[in-house]
């Protein structure tokens, strides 16, 4: 039998950020505040002779992620992964970074690298940041909570909150995440439109997101219809960053959603990736 490693990370929904400039990747990314969520991506790895990427999703397949394959290159490691998740991906829930951290979390161990977790989130955060898939949700999803980061990078301060209600989130499509943080003019929007302090709770965090996001410009002509129908059912609820879709928290908040699509509950995640299991 083929030896083989299995792990889970969880994703990450951001409610608002701003990009920091650094002067390598690891000094690169954002501040802002976001949810690390119990759902995300699940990675099975296995020695082969060259590396492939599977990305599985409701029973279909699709082949190759930029972000990881260059995370085992630089490794010096080849080998057979693949992803799992039932979330949408490139809808703002962090996906790429959850593949990132779950397959080098199995990495780790298949090959017995003996790699800390900080040097696993330093891998995946240099690989996000170089392929503009993300730029904050690996340090977020490190560990769980709802997510205040003040600074870029695994390292920077942050802090971490474990509300007890769920969050729901719909998705109307994906939007690609690198093609809105190349936009100068964009970034220099979101900038103006960063809310001064941390979220208190979820709702305020709702509350805080819905304020950057109306200032941004970045809510999507679908997005606005779902805002305007939780704002119509006093829902607290904002924009999934970068996804094209809404987030929501609160009484009513599922039904509310519901008109609009699938919508998923979801519980704020008590700790960052772990290993599920090494075979033989
Ligand atoms: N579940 C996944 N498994 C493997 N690679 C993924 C996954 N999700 C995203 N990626 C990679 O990250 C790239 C960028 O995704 P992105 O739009 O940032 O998604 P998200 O918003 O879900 O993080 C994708 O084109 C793909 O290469
Ligand atoms: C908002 C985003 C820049 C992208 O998030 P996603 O599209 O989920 O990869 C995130 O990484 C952040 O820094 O907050």
């Amino acid at each position: 039998m083929v030896r083989t490693a299995v792990a889970f990370s969880p994703g990450h929904i951001s409610g608002f950020f701003r990009r920091v400039e650094g002067g390598d990747p690891a000094a690169t990314g954002s501040v802002g505040a976001g949810v690390v969520i119990d759902e995300g991506v699940r990675s099975t790895v296995s020695p082969a002779h060259e590396t492939s990427v599977r990305v599985v999703r409701q029973g279909i397949v699709a082949a190759g992620s930029p972000p990881v394959e260059y995370a085992l290159d630089r490794l010096g490691v080849t080998a057979a992964v693949t992803t799992e998740c039932r979330l949408p991906i490139g809808a703002g829930f962090g996906l790429s970074a959850a593949a990132l951290l779950s397959t080098l979390t199995a990495i780790n161990h298949l090959f017995d690298l003996g790699l800390s977790t900080d040097e696993v989130a330093a891998r995946a955060h240099e690989a996000e940041v170089l392929h503009r898939s993300g730029l904050g949700d690996v340090a977020a999803s490190q560990a769980g909570g709802v997510v205040c980061r003040t600074g870029p990078g695994i390292h920077a301060e942050i802090t971490r909150i474990y509300p007890e209600e769920p969050l729901y989130a719909v998705s109307l499509g994906p939007l690609p995440t690198a093609s809105v943080l190349s936009s100068e003019e964009t970034m220099a929007r979101i900038a103006a439109a960063f809310p001064d302090r941390c979220p208190r709770d979820l709702p305020d965090f709702c509350h805080l997101s819905r304020g950057f996001a109306g200032k941004s410009g970045l809510i999507a002509p679908g997005v606005r219809g779902v805002l305007e129908a939780c704002d119509g059912a006093g829902v607290p609820a904002s924009m999934t960053m970068l996804g094209n879709g809404v987030f929501a928290c609160g009484d009513g908040a599922d039904q509310v959603l519901a008109r609009f699509g699938e919508v998923y509950r979801l519980n704020v995640a008590r700790s960052g990736p772990y290993l599920i299991e090494v075979r033989p």
